[in-house]
């Protein structure tokens, strides 16, 4: 059996509030090397606030954070086994990418020469070798989020903390990103990250945890929650021309039909036998012309839907 000193992280009963608002309320997890786990919840949920107390930055009021033994709360060892990447880059922009890793390396307790050498290692992992000697400021967002990441394994810590990885980078620069965390994933590091996107979260993670006001509603792998909450159901989806109408609601919930939570557009249920709802669909009158049908696997923004009952954020995808 793996003790919580082998792991690279262990969470047990932690409780925090703000000013008497709970905001985490018993939370229990585990992580191991080269695992990811994606921290998923809406907005206040309690994402950061596991995050900071993870990282030594707030004490739990009940309940402990283990990371290779060692409460990052208490002993500054724990803090060297951590690479903390705020949602908000914390990187000096008047240097250049180089000089950054160096600055990060030696703040880590690295010599200057064991920094040069493992800079240019994160440089090249991170595909930013060509842009070594270019000025944080002026590099794209994409850039500026591998340069944090790479900047936060300088001292190769166990356990690494991606807090919201995907804001600041556009859709086509978030591929590195992934490509990056993939990378790192297979060094064996183990990763928590929380995000509010979906394709992120779906193309990286081992597990997923979905935090609501402050309590892990569901963790497990995608498959299994999956499982779980929609057997062997697949989801039928409509797009109407416009929105629904109250009166014509009643007709499509019949069908067990419920309004897409972010666009009242788009209805969706679930369904084994597709077929049969698909053709009561098309015999329906009074609603607005079906511009599109679709039936497709349950994925991991229809899990989140499920269980949180929260609209899913807008740059999510499905
Ligand atoms: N410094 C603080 N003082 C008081 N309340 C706080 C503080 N920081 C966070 N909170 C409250 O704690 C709760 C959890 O906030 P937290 O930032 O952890 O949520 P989150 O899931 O990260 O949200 P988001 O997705 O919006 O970043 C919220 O109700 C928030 O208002």
């Amino acid at each position: 059996m793996t003790s919580t000193t082998d792991l690279p992280l262990t969470v047990s009963g932690v409780h925090h509030h703000y000013r008497g608002q709970k905001t985490l309320n018993g939370i229990d997890l585990t992580l191991q090397s080269g695992e990811v786990l994606a921290l998923l919840g809406p907005n206040g949920a309690g994402k950061t606030t596991l995050i900071r107390t993870i990282a030594g930055r707030l004490a739990p009021r009940q309940g402990s954070v283990s990371v290779l033994g060692n409460d990052p709360c208490r002993e500054q060892k724990a803090r060297g086994h951590i690479g903390l990447v705020p949602q908000h880059l914390a990187l000096y922009d008047n240097l250049t990418a180089r000089e950054n890793l160096e600055v990060f390396g030696q703040l880590f307790g690295l010599s200057g020469s064991e920094a040069k050498a493992r800079a240019d290692d994160l440089l090249s992992l991170t595909e930013l070798r060509d842009k070594a000697s270019a000025r944080v400021g002026r590099l794209s967002g994409g850039m500026r989020r591998r340069l944090n990441i790479a900047a936060a394994v300088m001292h190769r810590p166990a356990l690494l903390l991606l807090d919201e990885p995907s804001v600041g980078v556009d859709v086509k620069a978030l591929e590195g990103v992934v490509a990056l965390i993939r990378r790192l994933r297979e060094e064996g590091y183990a990763i928590l990250m929380t995000t509010h996107d979906m394709a992120l979260a779906e193309a990286v993670c081992d597990r997923v945890g979905i935090l609501k006001a402050g309590t892990m509603i569901a963790e497990g792998s995608l498959d299994v929650l999956k499982v779980q909450h929609f057997g062997r159901s697949r989801i039928v989806e409509a797009r109407f021309a416009e929105p629904i109408e109250p009166g014509s609601a009643d007709a499509l919930e019949q069908l067990g039909l419920e309004p897409v939570p972010e666009d009242q557009s788009r209805w969706h249920g679930l369904s084994e036998t597709s077929e049969d709802i698909l053709n009561r669909l098309m015999m329906l009158q009074d609603v607005p012309p079906v511009s599109a049908v679709s039936v497709r696997e349950p994925g991991l923004a229809d899990v989140y839907r499920h269980v949180t009952h929260e609209p899913v954020a807008e740059k999510a995808i499905a």
